[in-house]
């Protein structure tokens, strides 16, 4: 379990987070919505243990954690076996075990065909998937993501969303993902936080509770707008909502 404990967070003179909690359980994904700036790459920056909070507590009781950005950040010079395995090698795993293992997820994210390839003959959403195999290759058992998916193309997009939800029912993966996509929030997620407010709070929780495979698009798109009526979600999506309107 993660557990974030009355945190307090502030970047120079601004406070981000003044009284923050959060749990994250074993095998439950939690999307993170919110207007931009509201603090939720700091929120997961915190998870990952990457930022220390001014007061309060984070405590990650799961054994391993990875963490995926925006940017797929894969070593150019190595083939999609060696980029796999990174963090194997890290860990002191030897190479025939680090090469089945990079094979294993190199199939279950649909890489099986590319394992010799280098970064640049890959396509932007085969590149996210090496990171996402990469992070799941430790055992990670929480995967903290930070809008992976938000470069790709909406087919590539929509592919992803679907290797994800795929990964987190087979392997009961806890997940924290970042996200601007309600709909994106909606596809993923057992729960969606709405972040907002400065200094900013959790201002809004959804609990998703139909199945991943009855969340068609008609009721992604429905679940949307009757997220967007909350009239505290629609207040942090304010400035949003008048541009798309304009
Ligand atoms: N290193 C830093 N020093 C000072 N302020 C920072 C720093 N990093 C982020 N901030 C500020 O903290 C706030 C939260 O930033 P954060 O990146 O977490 O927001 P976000 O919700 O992820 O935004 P976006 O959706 O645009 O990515 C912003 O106001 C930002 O300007």
């Amino acid at each position: 379990m993660l557990e974030l404990d009355r945190v307090e967070v502030a970047l120079g003179p601004k406070a981000i987070f003044n009284d923050l909690s959060l749990t994250i359980r074993p095998g439950e994904s939690v999307c993170l919505v919110g207007p931009s700036g509201a603090g939720k790459t700091t929120l997961l920056r915190l998870a990952a243990g990457l930022l220390a909070p001014t007061s309060g507590e984070v405590t990650n009781g799961f054994r391993e954690t990875s963490v995926v950005f925006q940017e797929p950040r894969l070593l150019p010079w190595r083939r999609v076996t060696d980029n796999i395995a990174l963090g194997l090698k890290a860990r002191g795993i030897g190479r025939r075990h680090r090469r089945a293992r990079a094979r294993e997820l190199a199939a279950a994210v649909g890489l099986a065909e590319s394992l010799d390839c280098f970064p640049h003959q890959l396509s932007g959403g085969m590149c996210q998937r090496v990171a996402l195999a990469r992070a799941l290759a430790v055992g990670a058992e929480l995967l903290l993501l930070d809008e992976p998916f938000s470069a790709l193309d909406v087919g590539l997009r929509s592919d992803a969303q679907q290797l994800m939800q795929q990964l987190v029912q087979e392997r009961a993966l806890a997940m924290m993902l970042v996200t601007h996509d309600l709909i994106e929030a909606l596809r993923l997620g057992h729960r969606v936080l709405v972040l907002a407010g400065s200094p900013a709070a959790l201002v809004y929780e959804l609990p998703v509770t139909t199945p991943f495979t009855e969340r068609t698009p008609a009721w992604l798109h429905e679940a949307a707008a009757r997220l967007l009526r909350q009239p505290l979600v629609q207040a942090s999506f304010q400035p949003l909502v008048d541009r798309e309107a304009a």
